[in-house]
């Protein structure tokens, strides 16, 4: 006998599709940003409040100008 498939499994439906995908702001003037949490290579993390989604998120900073930098510009 075969069996159902469940509809979570389905492509096309289930619970990813039920999941909203957030967008965060891009401009700087959205985060106040808080403490340093990390470092890098080439760059550091720190603890942000994003303002207008009141949410705590991490925002990494690229240091264009550090020795280790492979970043090129033209
Ligand atoms: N989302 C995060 N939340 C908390 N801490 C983080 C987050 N992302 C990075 N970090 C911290 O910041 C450190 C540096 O992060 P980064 O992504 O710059 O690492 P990396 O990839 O090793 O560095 P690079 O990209 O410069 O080579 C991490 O080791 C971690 O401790």
């Amino acid at each position: 006998m075969e069996k159902k498939k469940s509809k979570k499994n389905q492509k096309g439906g289930g619970v990813d599709e039920q999941v909203e995908k957030k967008i965060n702001p891009t401009g700087a003037e959205h985060y106040e940003l808080y403490e340093e949490v990390g470092h890098g290579v080439s760059a550091s993390v720190h603890r942000a409040l994003c303002k207008p989604l009141n949410e705590i998120v991490a925002i990494k900073i690229l240091d264009f100008e550090c020795e280790n930098c492979d970043l090129v510009s033209f």
